[in-house]
Order: structure tokens, then C-alpha cells, then sequence
């Protein structure tokens, strides 16, 4: 048997089915370029039946994007299965038609109102009429899972018998277990007197979280093409993360001595095609792609890697893509990741003294969520950051719109004091700027404003930076947040902070809430 994986991709069809995910043509073209740099086997495009757009998109990356097979979605009807053979006729020997039908009890009696027999009959015409139309055809039985074993293989047979060459069997509801499933494959091969002249394909859903257990198990019995997609998007809970399978393979090389064809650095920069294009944010703590995967904030971790990368890193950043690991300074940091980031910054620090800065990194760790290096900085001299903090936010409301002037109403302590203003700006972000800046003196000139997103998607957390200049003094602050108008706020009240003799200013502008 083969020691060869394909990975037939189907973000740009199942993963599409996502609630919320739907791509128009350019979009799909765009990340259809990106797997095909990927290195995926097969792509599948879309279900050229399903709407005019969808058809233009196969037919257009099959025109446009080479290297993998095209292959294009039909159920068992001559309508859907024609549809699909022109959209992907431009891809010439490189398209597939990929037809199905459900075998299950359930998915015959209640959705197809079809006998057994009408299902087996209509899956084997459906084979030969795609296959009178493209050399290479892939059936599946959908809902594989749920199938009788029986019919299952008399199924399989028939429509290998009929001319498919990939036969998949999918998981549809994410039921399985892995050792089951496995053994369903291992089953089917056996028993089926001609699977040996079909690829038998996996296609998993994720609805009890085993989509790639129960990938990787039919792979250990004898499946050769796994279904999946980028960031494990797809109908309901998701199918088989394309990254993980990849992965496992690629890591676990010594348990089952297979290959995919897929380079691997250019997994972390595809996944984040797929998350903007679609609008899907990345969970921080997903394999292989989450923000935290290469990151540390532990100092028994941090130090372990620290040390030897492999203490606590079973693959390197670089392998998937990404520059570093992300060394997190926080509570849980210890001394040698501290150590190191002052390295980094220039501060060599060893003993007593490392001791010192280390205790107040503590306290202050304890008291504020991200440590940034200007935090880092004031501790050398003796700033314990937060505690020294003269001006603090207590509250900020904005407004914004189409057709209103953008305000914002600010309530700040100053040096325990309560001080409220109003002020309209250009943006919600400059009207309190300008609210903030009108409650204290000096209040220094803007230099640089920077928006930095630290995590993905809609709900990042929001990194800024502001630089000011009062005199020939220049101050940075950084603030962070899910609302970007507050880590803006945050920001600006940092570095006025940094500010010497900065203090209330005595006539404040009359607070009026927005
Ligand atoms: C497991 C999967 O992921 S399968 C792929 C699921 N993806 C999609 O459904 C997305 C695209 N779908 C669509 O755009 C539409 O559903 C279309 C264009 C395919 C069909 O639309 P409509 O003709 O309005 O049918 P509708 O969606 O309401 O119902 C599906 C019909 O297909 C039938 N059907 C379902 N699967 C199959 C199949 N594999 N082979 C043949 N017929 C099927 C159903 O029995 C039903 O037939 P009925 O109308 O005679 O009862
Ligand atoms: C069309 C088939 C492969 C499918 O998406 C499923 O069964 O989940």
C-alpha cells in the first residue's frame, strides 16, 4: 500500500458551508492560488449547481489556478453531475466530478424517500454518467458512518465497478469513534473484492470533536485521501483541520511513515487568508494555528525552552510558517524569560539586581494583564508601573456615526480625584484624545498613533501605541483592549503619565455625558 497521503481540500466547498463563511469568486480564487501553493492534491471549488456564482468560481479556478485537481460537488442527478462536468472542464485531466448520495436508514427513508435498491441503483448510473463525462470521478456514500455495513459494501463495489476511482467514505454527522471507524475501513477494504482499484477517501465532521482521530485511524487502516480544510471550517462543528492532519503526519513520521505533498511552512500565513477572507477568528488556544500555539507565558515552560526548544515544543514555529515562538511575560513568568526579554531589549541583568526588577515584575503582574516593554523599562527604575500611574481611566463613553459629529465623555482620576469632560472630535478616537487631553497639563503633542490587532479576527485584542513630545521630551504609552477606542485611551493616559509634573488641569470642560 501507498505511503502517500493526498489532501483533497474542501474549504471551498464544505468549509463554505460554514453559517457566515460564504466567498464570492475573487475571494475563492484568491485562497484557491493559496492552496494551490500550498501544495494540496485536490481542490475542491464549489457545487457548481448550487448557484450561478458558484458555478463562475469553479470554472474560473479551474481555469486559473494549476497544479492540483479541480474537482466540483453533484449529488446522484444528471443535472448536478452535467453542471459539474462543465465547470470544471477548463482544468482539462485535472478535474474531478465528485458525486453523492446518502446511504444511511435514516438519510434513504427520511430525506431521499428512497428504497436501498433506488439508492444503489442511482449512485451506480450517477458514476457512469459522470464518468462518460470526465475521466475521474470520486463517489460518496454520504452518511458512510451511520450506513449498514452490508449495503455499505455492496455500495462501494457497485459504483467501483461503475468507474469511480476515489471512493469516500464520510463521516457526515461526526458520530464515530475513532477505533470504530477505523475498523469500518479496514472492513470495507477487506471485504470489498475490488477496493484494491479504488483510493478510499475519509471525509469527517467534527461534531464530537473526533474529526481528525477518526481521520487519522482510517488513514492506519488503509485510507489514502483525507478530506479537510483550512482552520477545520465546515458544516456545523466543522470538519478535519487541514493543519492538523498535516501535522500529526509530519511530526509523528516515526508512528506512520506517510507523506503529503504539502509544505508545511505555508500553513500559518494560508490559515490567515482563510480566517480574514471568511471572518472567522482563529481560536488563540487552535492547534498548530492558534495565536498561543507557539506561545509561552509559563516560567517553568519558558525557562525549559529557554534552555532547549524541544523542552516544550514538539515542532518548531518555523516549520508552519511563523518567524518565533512568543515568549508571554506574565504573572506566571519566572526570572530566566525575564532575563531574556531584558536581553533582547538591550539590559543584561544577573544577580541581586535581577532579583530587585524580578519582585516588582510581580507585583506588577499581579496587578496588570500585559506586561509591554515600556512596563519593563520603568521597573529598572524603580516605576512600579500601575502603583506610580497619577492619572488612571475610570470611565469613557464615545458615540459615532454616519451622521453625527463623533463625541466622547471621559471620567479620569487624577492623583485621587475625579475630573469629567466632553469634547467632539474628527473620530471617536480623537474625540477622546481631545476629551483626555483637555483634563491635564502638559498634555503633550501627538507624535505617532499605531494600531496593532494581537489576536485575530473581530473580537481582537487591540494593541496601541502612542508616542508624545512635550519639549525635547519624548514618551511612549501602550494600552490594549478588545474596544479599540479604550486601548487608544489607555495608550494615551500611559504616556501622559510618563510625562514629569503633569498634573490637572485647574478649569476642566463641563462634563455633560454623551
Ligand atoms: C453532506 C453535505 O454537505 S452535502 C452538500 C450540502 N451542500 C448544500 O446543500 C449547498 C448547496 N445546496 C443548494 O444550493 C441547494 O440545496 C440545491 C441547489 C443543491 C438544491 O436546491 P433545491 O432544488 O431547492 O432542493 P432543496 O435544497 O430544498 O432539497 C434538496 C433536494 O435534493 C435531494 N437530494 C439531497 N441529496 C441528494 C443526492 N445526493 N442525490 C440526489 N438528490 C439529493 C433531496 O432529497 C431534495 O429533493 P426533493 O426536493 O425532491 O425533496
Ligand atoms: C458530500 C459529502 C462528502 C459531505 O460533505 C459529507 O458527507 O459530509
Amino acid at each position: 500500500m501507498s505511503d502517500r497521503i493526498y489532501i483533497f481540500d474542501t474549504t471551498l466547498r464544505d468549509g463554505e458551508q460554514s453559517p457566515g463563511c460564504s466567498m464570492n469568486i475573487d475571494e475563492k480564487i484568491r485562497v484557491a492560488h493559496a492552496l494551490a501553493a500550498l501544495g494540496v492534491d485536490i481542490i475542491e471549488a464549489g457545487f457548481p449547481i448550487a448557484s450561478p456564482g458558484d458555478f463562475e468560481a469553479v470554472h474560473r479556478i479551474a481555469s486559473e489556478v494549476h497544479g492540483p485537481c479541480i474537482a466540483g460537488l453533484a449529488r446522484a442527478a444528471e443535472g448536478d453531475i452535467r453542471r459539474a462536468a462543465e465547470a470544471i472542464k477548463p482544468a482539462g485531466d485535472h478535474g474531478r466530478i465528485h458525486t453523492f448520495i446518502a446511504t444511511s436508514p435514516i438519510h434513504m427513508e427520511a430525506k431521499l424517500r428512497m428504497t436501498p435498491d433506488q439508492v444503489l441503483e442511482r449512485a451506480v448510473a450517477s458514476v457512469k454518467l459522470a464518468r462518460s463525462l470526465v475521466p475521474e470521478v470520486e463517489f460518496s456514500a454520504e452518511d458512510a458512518g451511520r450506513t449498514d455495513m452490508d449495503f455499505l459494501c455492496r455500495v462501494v463495489e457497485a459504483t467501483i465497478a461503475a468507474g469511480a476511482r476515489v471512493i469516500n467514505i464520510p463521516d457526515t454527522v461526526g458520530y464515530m469513534t475513532p477505533a470504530e471507524f477505523g475498523g469500518r475501513i479496514r472492513e470495507l477494504i477487506e471485504r470489498v473484492p475490488n477496493s484494491d482499484q479504488a483510493i478510499i477517501s475519509v471525509h469527517c465532521h467534527n461534531d464530537l470533536g473526533l474529526a481528525v482521530a477518526n481521520s487519522l485511524a482510517a488513514v492506519e487502516n488503509g485510507a489514502r485521501q483525507v478530506e479537510c480544510t483550512i482552520n477545520g471550517l465546515g458544516e456545523r462543528a466543522g470538519n478535519a483541520a487541514l493543519e492538523e492532519i498535516v501535522m500529526i503526519l509530519r511530526t509523528r513520521a516515526d508512528r506512520y511513515a506517510l507523506h503529503t505533498d504539502i509544505d508545511t511552512t505555508k500553513i500559518v500565513p494560508t490559515s490567515k487568508l482563510v480566517s480574514q477572507i471568511t471572518g472567522m477568528p482563529i481560536q488563540a488556544n487552535k492547534a498548530i494555528v492558534g495565536a498561543n500555539a507557539f506561545a509561552h507565558e509559563s516560567g517553568i515552560h519558558q525557562d525549559g525552552v529557554l534552555k532547549h526548544q524541544k523542552t516544550y515544543e514538539i515542532m518548531t514555529p518555523e516549520s508552519v510558517g511563523l518567524n518565533t515562538n512568543r515568549m508571554v511575560l506574565g504573572k506566571h513568568s519566572g526570572r530566566a524569560a525575564l532575563k531574556s526579554r531584558y536581553g533582547q531589549l538591550g539590559v543584561e541583568l544577573d544577580g541581586e539586581r535581577l532579583i530587585e526588577v524580578f519582585n516588582r515584575f510581580k507585583l506588577l503582574a499581579d496587578k496588570k494583564k500585559d506586561i509591554f516593554d515600556e512596563d519593563l523599562m520603568a521597573l529598572l527604575s524603580g516605576d512600579g508601573g500601575v502603583e506610580s500611574e497619577r492619572v488612571k481611566l475610570v470611565s469613557l463613553h464615545t458615540a459615532s456615526g454616519t451622521s453625527d459629529a463623533p463625541v466622547a465623555a471621559v471620567v479620569l482620576d487624577i492623583e485621587g480625584v475625579e475630573h469629567k469632560a466632553t469634547a467632539e472630535g474628527d473620530g471617536p478616537v480623537d474625540a477622546a484624545f481631545k476629551a483626555i487631553q483637555s483634563l491635564v497639563e502638559p498634555n503633550g503633542k501627538l507624535l505617532l498613533y499605531a494600531v496593532n490587532a494581537i489576536t485575530a479576527g473581530t473580537d481582537a485584542q487591540g494593541e496601541v501605541t502612542v508616542r508624545l513630545q512635550n519639549g525635547d521630551r519624548i514618551v511612549n504609552g501602550q494600552g490594549s483592549d478588545t474596544d479599540i477606542i479604550v486601548a487608544s485611551a489607555r495608550a494615551l493616559i500611559a504616556a501622559l503619565n510618563k510625562l514629569p509634573d503633569m498634573h490637572a488641569r485647574s478649569v476642566h470642560a463641563q462634563y455633560s455625558g454623551v
